[in-house]
């Protein structure tokens, strides 16, 4: 067994079970799969200190939780920010799966990251592909604009079993790339993913928590810290919305809302009221 493998009692896991998609592989619509948004945030709605800066925001038992999340979907989604400033592994590292003690990569969820513009200048030795030669993990599907990948990326990704995945991805007026989620969401399902854990950072989240796309949203689940990380931190906050008046109305809300201590922080279980 790996010396960094994490344990999740199953006492708390009964908690989650609820939440979790299903584990018969069923989805509640066809062509999607079922997509949790999850990430830690601090009492003052931040991600990380700083654009380019990794945070802990969560305690070990929390911590523990993300990992078992991340053994019960098919594949994990992240911003380029993010991918740029955490150098993630975005492999599950909980005691029984794939690598940590289970067989071959079961359990181990697929990473995909988006990077219209191809900004994630990986290698080798990013640790991502590190955790694949370990057999601890996947290898990342990158989802670009770019239609001819550098070369030596493209034989890098498909070397370790990963892939581009190239799609038109609109751009607003000031030339900010707007995914369309449900597209996107399709075409992971159709490449076989029934299931996808959304972890940030915060572009993403507050593009996917607009009106257009919060109904692709299945569970949120958020986990709590009991810090202020401070102004200039990573917020998530997503464009305010107006009612039929005019007049600013909330810009997103939880339904059939469920919280649960782990350690010092607080997991809170929803799903997004539209
Ligand atoms: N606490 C947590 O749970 C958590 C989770 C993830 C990331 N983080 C932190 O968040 C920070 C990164 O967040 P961020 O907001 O700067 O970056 P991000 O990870 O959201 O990535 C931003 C980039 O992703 C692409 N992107 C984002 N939304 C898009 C959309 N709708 N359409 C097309 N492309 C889109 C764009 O290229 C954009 O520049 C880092 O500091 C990281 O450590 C924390
Ligand atoms: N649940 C959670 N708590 C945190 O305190 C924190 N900073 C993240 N951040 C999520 C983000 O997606 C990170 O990039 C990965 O958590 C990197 O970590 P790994 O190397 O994959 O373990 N997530």
């Amino acid at each position: 067994m790996a010396r960094d493998a994490l344990h999740f009692p199953d006492a708390d896991r009964a908690f989650l079970e609820p939440s979790l998609p299903s584990q018969d592989g069923s989805t509640p619509q066809p062509d999607l799969p079922f997509t949790t948004l999850t990430f830690a945030t601090s009492l003052d709605s931040s991600l990380s200190l700083a654009p380019g800066i990794r945070t802990a925001l969560s305690g070990p038992q929390s911590k523990a939780m993300t990992h078992y999340l991340r053994s019960r979907h098919d594949g994990i989604l992240i911003g380029v920010g993010t991918a740029v400033a955490d150098d993630p592994g975005l492999n599950c590292r909980i005691a029984g799966v794939g690598g940590y003690g289970g067989e071959g990569l079961n359990g181990q969820p697929r990473p995909i990251v988006i990077d219209p513009c191809l900004k994630w200048d990986f290698s080798a030795e990013s640790k991502l592909f590190q955790m694949c030669r370990e057999g601890r993990g996947r290898a990342p599907w990158i989802v670009t604009t770019v239609k001819e990948a550098p070369a030596e990326k493209d034989a890098l990704i498909k070397a370790y079993g990963g892939q581009f995945i190239t799609m038109d991805i609109p751009s607003s007026d000031s030339g900010i790339h707007c995914m369309d989620w449900c597209q996107l969401l399709r075409v992971l399902r159709m490449n076989g993913l029934r299931s996808v854990m959304i972890e940030g950072g915060a572009q993403i989240i507050n593009s996917l928590l607009q009106p257009p796309y919060m109904t692709l949203i299945d569970r949120v689940i958020l986990t709590i810290a009991p810090t202020w990380l401070g102004q200039g931190g990573v917020v998530v906050s997503p464009a305010r919305r107006l009612d039929d008046d005019g007049k600013p109305m909330s810009a997103a809300r939880l339904k059939n809302v469920q919280w649960h201590p782990f350690g010092e922080d607080v997991v809170l279980c929803g799903e997004v009221t539209i």
